[in-house]
C-alpha cells in the first residue's frame, strides 16, 4: 500500500463545508478581492487554541505568537495541573520562569544560590557595586516583556487533561472554546520512545479525534495545525509531503486495544509497530491517519520537523530546556560521561531549530486560514535535504565546544567517539564506560558514600539505545512545500518567520547550541568557565598519572614471570644508558 492518500492542492480557494459547519469564507469574509494580510495582521484579533503550551515546542510558540503578533486577541492553553501544582500556578510559572540568583563576594567567589524558583531559562549576568554580582536566569518570556508587559492578560489557561473522556474541559469551556477560536495549534503528545502502546495511543491518537470533534465545533476556525514528526514514516527511507496509509485503521486497534489487558498488549506491541522502532513514531503515523478524515471538514495543515533541536535565534541563541533527543547525548558528552555510541558518521544528522520550527508552523496556520487548500497540506520541516550535515560533524564541533566551553564539574575530559560497529561500540562501553564506573564506584564505597556511577551508566544506556535507531541511518524528505510556503511569504514575514535552513551556519549552531545545554539546561554560570578548564586539566594529569602508573604496574608484574621480558628490559634499558653516555661524551668533545 504505498499509494499516497493525499493529493496536494496549492490553489484551492474555500468551499463550502458539506456539513453546514461554517467556514473560513463566513467569518473573515475570504480573501477575494482583498489585499493578502500578512502574518501579524492575519493573527489580529484572532482567538488561538493551544496544546502542549507548557512543553517545550509550545512555550516557544506562545512566545513567538506573542511577540511577533502582538495584537493577537487571546492565547487560550490547555493545560493540566501537574505534580501538585494547578493549572493556572503552572501557566503562570511559565510566563514568570523562576529566578535563579547567585551571589558573589568581592574575589568573585560564588557564596550562595538561592533558587527562587525552577525554570529553566538561562542567565544573565548584572555586576553590581561592592563585588556583589546577581546572575539571573535570562527570561523566555523577557522580549515579550519589553514590548508589552501586560502579555500575561493575553493568556487564558483552560483546565484539561487529554487522556480523559472530552478531554475532561468543562462544559462551559467548551461552550466558550465552541465560540470564540479561530485556530488550533496541537502540539501536545508523549514523545518518550518508551510508552506503553495504550497510553501513547490514548495521548497522540484518541486526544487528537477528541480534539478535532471539538474543533468541528467550532463555529469560526478557520485552521487546524497538527504537529506530527518526521519519523512518523521512518519504515520509509524516501518521505513525501503526503499522509501514507496507517499501518493499521486506528478505530479498529482503538477497539481492540480497549478490552485487552496491559501485559497482553505489552506482548503484541512488537508485533503491531512492526518495522518501526517504538509506540511514538507507530501512534504519530496513526495520529496523521485521524487528521486526514477530517480534511473535508476543517482546513488543516500537518507540520513533520525531524529532531527539534535548541532554538537558531530566537528567543536567543542555543534556548532548550530538556534533554530529549540530541541534547542529552550531547550533556553526557560534555560532562565526559559518553563517550562511545552508534552512530553512523557519514549519515546526516537532521536537526531543526526549535524556532526555525514555530515560524513555519505559524506561517502554515496563516496560509492554512488564508487560502484553505482542498485538502490537509503536509510540511516536512527538514534540513538534510537542502543544508545536509552529519553525525560526524556534528560530534567533531561538540567535542570542540566543550572543550573551548566546559561543563562544569565533568567526570571526565569530553572525548565522544561514534562508530557504526556494533562490536567496537561494546568493546569501549566495556572499557570506557563500565570500567571507569566501576573504578569511581569503588573510591566511593571506600570513603563511605553511595555508589551512583554504574547506575548513571545504566540509565544512559538505556537512553542511548532507544535513540541509536535515529543516528545510524538517514533519511530522504521531499520538503517542497516549505518551499512553497516561504515563496508565499512577504518579505518582511521572511524575516520575522524565517525557517530558511539555507541560512544555518551549522559550527555556529552546534557551538550556540552546547553552550544552551550549559546554561539553560544544566543551569551553569558562564563565568565558571575558568574554573571548568582548571578542572580539565585537573583530569588531565589525574589520567597521565594513572596511565603511567599503570604501564608500570603491568610491566612489574610481566617482567617478574617472564625470563625472556627481564631480557628485554635489560637489553633496552642497557640501551638507553649506551646512548645517554655517548651523547653526554659527544657533547663535551665538540665544547
Ligand atoms: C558527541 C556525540 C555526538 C552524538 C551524535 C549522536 C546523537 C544522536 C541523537 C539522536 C537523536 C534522535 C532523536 C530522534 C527524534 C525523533 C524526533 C521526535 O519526533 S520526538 C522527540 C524525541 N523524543 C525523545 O528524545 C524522548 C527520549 N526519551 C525517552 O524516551 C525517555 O526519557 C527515556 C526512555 C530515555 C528515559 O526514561 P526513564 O528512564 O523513565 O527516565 P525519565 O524520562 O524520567 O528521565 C530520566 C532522566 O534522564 C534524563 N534524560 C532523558 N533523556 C535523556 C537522554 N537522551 N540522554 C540523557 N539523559 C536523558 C531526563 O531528563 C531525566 O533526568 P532527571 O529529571 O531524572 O534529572
Ligand atoms: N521534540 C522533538 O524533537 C520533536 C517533537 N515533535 C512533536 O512536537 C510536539 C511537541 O513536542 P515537545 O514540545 O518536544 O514535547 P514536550 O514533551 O516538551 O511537551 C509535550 C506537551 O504535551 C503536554 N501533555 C502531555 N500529556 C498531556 C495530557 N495528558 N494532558 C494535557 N497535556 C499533555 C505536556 O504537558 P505537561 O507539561 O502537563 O506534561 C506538554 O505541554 C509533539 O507533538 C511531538 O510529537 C516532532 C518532532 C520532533
Amino acid at each position: 500500500m504505498d499509494e499516497p492518500s493525499v493529493e496536494r492542492d496549492l490553489d484551492g480557494l474555500g468551499e463550502q463545508a458539506t456539513d453546514g459547519h461554517t467556514r473560513l469564507t463566513d467569518i473573515s469574509g475570504g480573501t477575494e478581492g482583498r489585499s493578502m494580510a500578512s502574518i501579524p495582521e492575519y493573527y489580529a484579533g484572532k482567538n488561538v487554541l493551544i496544546t502542549g503550551a507548557t512543553g517545550f515546542m509550545g512555550k516557544v510558540l506562545v512566545e513567538k505568537l506573542l511577540r511577533a503578533c502582538p495584537e493577537v486577541r487571546a492565547l487560550y492553553l490547555l493545560v493540566r495541573p501537574k505534580a501538585g501544582q494547578s493549572m493556572e500556578q503552572r501557566v503562570s510559572d511559565m510566563m514568570t520562569c523562576k529566578q535563579l540568583l547567585l551571589y558573589f563576594d568581592a574575589d568573585g567567589l560564588k557564596l550562595d544560590t538561592s533558587p527562587v524558583g525552577m525554570g529553566v531559562q538561562g542567565f544573565s549576568v548584572c555586576r553590581v557595586s561592592g563585588g556583589e554580582a546577581c546572575v539571573r536566569h535570562e527570561l523566555l518570556f523577557d522580549r515579550v516583556r519589553e514590548v508589552n508587559p501586560d502579555f500575561h492578560l493575553k493568556i487564558i489557561p483552560i483546565s484539561s487533561e487529554l487522556t480523559q473522556p472530552g478531554l475532561a474541559i468543562s462544559p462551559e469551556d467548551v461552550e466558550r472554546l465552541s465560540a470564540c477560536i479561530n485556530v488550533v495549534f496541537h502540539c501536545a503528545a508523549t514523545i518518550r520512545f518508551d510508552e506503553p502502546l495504550k497510553h501513547a495511543l490514548q495521548l497522540n491518537v484518541i486526544a487528537t479525534q477528541q480534539l478535532l470533534s471539538l474543533a468541528k465545533q467550532m463555529q469560526h476556525l478557520e485552521a487546524f495545525v497538527h504537529i506530527s514528526t518526521a519519523y512518523a514514516n521512518c519504515n520509509r527511507k524516501h518521505i513525501d509531503e503526503v499522509i501514507y496509509p496507517p499501518p493499521v485503521e486506528p478505530k479498529k486497534l482503538i477497539d481492540s486495544l480497549e478490552w485487552m489487558d496491559d501485559s497482553i498488549v505489552r506482548d503484541i506491541t512488537p508485533r503491531l509497530i512492526g518495522d518501526r522502532p517504538n509506540t511514538y513514531t507507530y501512534t504519530k503515523a496513526l495520529a496523521e491517519c485521524v487528521v486526514q478524515q477530517e480534511q473535508d471538514k476543517l482546513n488543516i495543515a500537518i507540520i513533520r520537523p525531524s529532531i527539534v533541536g535548541a532554538s537558531w535565534q530566537e528567543p536567543v541563541p542555543g534556548w532548550i530546556d530538556n534533554f530529549n533527543g540530541p541534547s542529552g547525548v550531547f550533556i553526557a558528552a560534555g560532562k565526559g560521561i559518553l563517550r562511545t555510541m552508534r552512530a553512523n558518521n557519514d549519515a546526516v544528522a537532521d536537526l531543526v531549530p526549535v524556532d526555525m520550527v514555530i515560524n513555519l508552523t505559524l506561517a502554515a496556520g496563516w496560509y492554512t486560514a488564508v487560502h484553505r487548500p482542498k485538502s490537509a497540506l503536509v510540511y516536512n520541516c527538514t534540513t538534510g535535504g537542502i543544508n545536509p550535515f552529519h553525525w560526524g560533524q556534528i560530534e567533531h564541533h561538540v567535542m570542540l565546544s566543550f572543550k573551548r566551553n566546559p561543563l562544569e564539574q565533568a567526570f571526565r575530559r569530553p572525548n565522544a567517539n561514534i562508530t557504526s560497529n556494533y562490536l567496537m561500540n561494546q568493546y569501549w562501553i566495556l572499557v570506557s564506560h563500565k570500567f571507569p564506573a566501576l573504578i569511581y564506584d569503588f573510591v566511593l564505597r571506600l570513603s563511605g558514600q553511595k555508589p551512583q556511577m554504574m547506575r548513571i551508566f545504566n540509565r544512559l544506556h538505556k537512553a542511548i539505545g532507544l535513540l541509536e535507531y535515529f543516528s545510524s541511518q538517514d533519511w530522504e524528505w521531499n520538503s517542497e512545500n516549505m518551499s512553497m510556503l516561504m515563496s508565499q511569504l512577504t518579505p518582511e514575514d521572511r524575516r520575522t518567520f524565517n525557517f530558511d535552513v539555507r541560512q544555518l551556519n551549522w559550527p555556529e549552531y552546534i557551538e550556540n547550541y552546547c553552550i544552551g545545554t550549559k546554561k539553560y539546561v544544566l543551569n551553569e554560570d558562564m563565568s565558571d568557565i575558568p574554573a571548568a578548564r582548571q578542572h580539565l586539566r585537573k583530569l588531565r594529569n589525574i589520567r597521565y598519572t594513572f596511565n603511567t602508573l599503570l604501564v608500570v604496574f603491568i610491566w612489574r608484574v610481566f617482567i617478574a614471570r617472564s625470563q625472556m621480558a627481564r631480557n628485554i628490559w635489560y637489553f633496552v634499558v642497557s640501551l638507553c644508558f649506551k646512548f645517554l653516555s655517548y651523547f653526554r661524551a659527544s657533547s663535551t668533545i665538540t665544547k
